[in-house]
């Protein structure tokens, strides 16, 4: 099977909270929580697609990012590869456009919503486990 591949972005506020979405129903794993992001279109940079989706999902242009970490992880329908990134700079303010659930959260809060199971190892490395 073809790995899917994501541009995931982590975005912090001035307290440090981190950016969290709920995915809408319409979506396959609905309701459960992911970082903003998607899938690359054909062509598309990782730091393309991820300024692609932050401006499609919440409304903001990221100027600056840099690597996280890569995760693959294996669905029962799917492998997806994760190409995360932590955003250094943005312009314009966070707004849901596409009906998802948006919050802030701090790192101890991240344990407290139900996350997509390949989201597990960025959270770690959020830590620093
Ligand atoms: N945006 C995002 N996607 C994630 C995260 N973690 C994770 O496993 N994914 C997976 O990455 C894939 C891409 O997400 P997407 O929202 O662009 O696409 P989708 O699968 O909903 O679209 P589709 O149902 O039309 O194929 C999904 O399979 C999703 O489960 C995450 O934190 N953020
Ligand atoms: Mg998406």
């Amino acid at each position: 099977m073809n790995r899917i591949v994501v541009a995931v972005g982590i975005v912090y506020d001035e307290l440090g909270r981190l950016l969290v979405g709920q995915r809408v129903v319409r979506d396959r794993y609905f309701n459960k929580w992911e970082f903003p992001g998607g899938k690359l279109e054909d062509g598309e940079s990782v730091e393309q697609a991820l300024v692609r989706e932050f401006q499609e999902e919440v409304g903001i242009q990221i100027t600056a990012s840099e690597p996280l970490i890569e995760v693959n992880h294996e669905y029962p329908d799917r492998s997806v590869r994760l190409l995360v990134r932590t955003v250094l700079s943005y312009q314009g303010q966070v707004r849901s456009l596409e009906g998802q659930a948006l919050a802030w959260v701090t790192l101890d809060e991240l344990d407290e919503l139900d996350f997509l199971q390949g989201n597990q190892a960025i959270i770690d490395a959020l830590r620093g486990v």
